[in-house]
């Protein structure tokens, strides 16, 4: 069981967490624009192997070539280190892929 991360935690994960933000108390985002919507399904596949690895599922919004991720633990009904590793390894994710 992944504890709830405070604010000040949270502050301190987002400094490390480029293109991340807050979208309310329980949830982080990220918004991203592939170079194609292939790209884009490639990059959500990508993130779903994270996902079943981690056991841990973010809701992705595909919209052409542009994705959102959306990360909270609904079991704790809030932000955990579990939001914010996940979100790091997306990050990579989308380096790798050549996300804007
Ligand atoms: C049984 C399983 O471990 C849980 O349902 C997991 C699966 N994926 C999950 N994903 C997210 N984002 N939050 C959860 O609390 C969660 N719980």
């Amino acid at each position: 069981m992944a504890e709830l991360l405070g604010e000040d935690a949270i502050a301190q994960a987002l400094d490390g967490l480029p293109g991340w933000q807050r979208e309310d108390d329980a949830t982080i985002v990220r918004f991203a624009k592939l170079p194609s919507f292939r790209e884009a399904i490639a990059t959500v596949g990508d993130v779903a192997d994270l996902a079943e690895e981690a056991d841990h599922h973010p809701d992705m919004d595909i919209r052409f070539n542009s994705l959102k991720f959306k990360l909270s633990t609904h079991s704790e009904g809030g932000l955990t280190a579990k939001d914010t590793d996940l979100a790091a390894k997306i990050s990579s994710v989308l380096d790798r892929r050549g996300a804007s």
